[in-house]
């Protein structure tokens, strides 16, 4: 009746305990093994099959780092978190988000681990939940996020952690480091998924402006309102409210917004009418709000409301592991539909270099502009744009200070204009290098 492949051959030293849940794990929809103390992978369910099992890569008897990792020790002897080691410490669930080898390449994988007890209290097997995480990318890909390196995946763990609640998100990053599409991946990735995603971006919002866009106004509310217009806290019923640069809100807008947050209630400009809010609240920043907050500038109230999880982005300069897979990425993205892009290796080892200060936006940007002069295809260096002399990434910033120090015939101040820095970074950079 149920269709289903039979179990793998499973290796005759199995108990009768094991056989029994290896036969209740088969119904289980998600891709579930059952592991010995040992890491040795002692049988699979058909949903694991379906989705991890490869001919070429037997995985009964086998270690699940070789199978999961292509690592010959465990997890966390290869730099990795290893969960058996905290569910065995625990004696109970425990949950880590990891890149595993699949039959498609590469993918982020949320496994959870369990241990099962005998009557006695004692460990006799541990079972293995992999989900795989979608909306982000551990390989290239023509849409969304992507990334692999560690500062990368410790940010996707905090968004798969929080995603799933009710709990408000902070989003904290520099321009360009993917604040938007983090806001987009948590909404996806709640419950709220069905329902709409509506983007405020707050810099640049006059009070009046903001209040009328937040809240809506009724007919006659101020000069122009010709009809009543729904606010956008009204379009985000049943979904989520992504207020992009939070900073930016002026004070006096800053206590209509907590009391928004505070009482779920507001009231459209020129209205009477008490209107509930049903949203969930994403809110990103590049500001230093607590800074600001200590300087008056941001008030305290709201900061705690919307501080509740934050997620630090990191800027590209600290995820350069990642520039490869973007490139890859945005190639695809870039030549879908016409014809195909690649990158010599020593353009892309000079976009490793390269400082970022406009982070990914800025890396996307220059190959949309690289692939207008690649005319058979391949993006080589002289199609990148020049990076600024003394803004590279910190060795060849170096190197460009030290190099053109001693053939400057300029002042000081006429050589940090050169370098397009400022006089003061100019002597804290020559500090630092000792060539003051
Ligand atoms: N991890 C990522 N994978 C793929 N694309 C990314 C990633 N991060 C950012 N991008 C791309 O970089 C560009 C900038 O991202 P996004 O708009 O999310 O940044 P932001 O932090 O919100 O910027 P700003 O603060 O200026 O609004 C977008 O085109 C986005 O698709």
């Amino acid at each position: 009746m149920t269709g289903r492949p039979p179990l793998p051959a499973t290796p005759p030293a199995l108990s009768a305990p094991i056989q029994s849940l290896v036969s209740f794990l088969e119904h289980e929809p998600d891709p579930m093994i059952v592991l010995d103390a040992d890491h040795n992978i002692l049988a699979a369910n058909s949903a694991y099959q379906r989705q991890f099992g490869s001919a070429l890569q037997p995985f009964i008897g086998h270690k699940c780092y070789k199978v999961s990792h292509h690592h010959e020790v465990p997890c966390d002897q290869a730099g990795e978190h290893c969960p058996m080691r905290k569910a065995r410490q625990l004696r109970g669930p425990e949950r880590v988000l990891h890149i595993h080898h699949t039959p498609r390449g590469p993918e982020h994988v949320e496994v959870e681990l369990r241990p099962i007890l005998d009557a006695a209290g004692a460990i006799t097997a541990y079972v293995e939940r992999l989900t795989t995480v979608r909306g982000a990318s551990a390989r290239p890909s023509e849409e969304g996020l992507v990334g692999r390196s560690p500062a990368f995946n410790l940010a996707l763990a905090a968004l798969r952690r929080v995603a799933p609640s009710t709990l408000p998100v902070l989003l904290l990053g520099e321009s360009g480091s993917g604040k938007e599409l983090f806001a987009r991946a948590v909404h996806e990735t709640s419950d709220r998924a069905g329902g709409p995603l509506v983007v405020v971006d707050c810099s640049g919002l006059t009070e009046t402006l903001f209040e009328s866009e937040l809240f809506g106004h009724e007919k006659g509310a101020f000069t122009g309102a010709a009809a009543r217009k729904p606010g956008l806290v009204e379009t985000a019923q049943g979904g989520t409210l992504f207020l992009d640069e939070i900073g930016d809100v002026p004070l006096a807008m800053q206590v209509k917004l907590l009391r928004l947050i505070e009482s779920g209630t507001y009231r459209r400009v020129g209205g009477v009418e008490t209107l509930h809010a049903n949203f969930r609240l994403v809110a990103a920043t590049h500001k230093p709000l607590e800074k600001m907050m200590a300087e008056g500038r941001f008030r305290q109230d709201l900061y705690y409301r919307i501080s509740v999880f934050p997620i630090a982005l990191p800027p590209l300069r600290e995820r350069a592991g990642d520039i490869a897979l973007l490139v890859d990425s945005f190639l695809r993205r870039a030549g879908a539909g016409t014809r195909k892009l690649t990158i010599a290796p020593d353009a892309l080892a000079q976009l490793q270099r390269r400082a970022w200060p406009g982070n990914v936006r800025e890396l996307r940007n220059a190959l949309e502009r690289a692939r207008l002069f690649a005319d058979d295809g391949v993006i080589r260096s002289e199609h990148l744009p020049a990076a600024p002399l003394g803004q590279g990434a910190a060795p060849p910033a170096a190197g460009a200070l030290a190099a053109a120090l001693p053939t400057f015939g300029g002042t000081r101040g006429e050589l940090a204009a050169h370098l397009g820095i400022s006089e003061r970074t100019l002597y804290r950079r020559l500090k630092a290098q000792g060539l003051d």
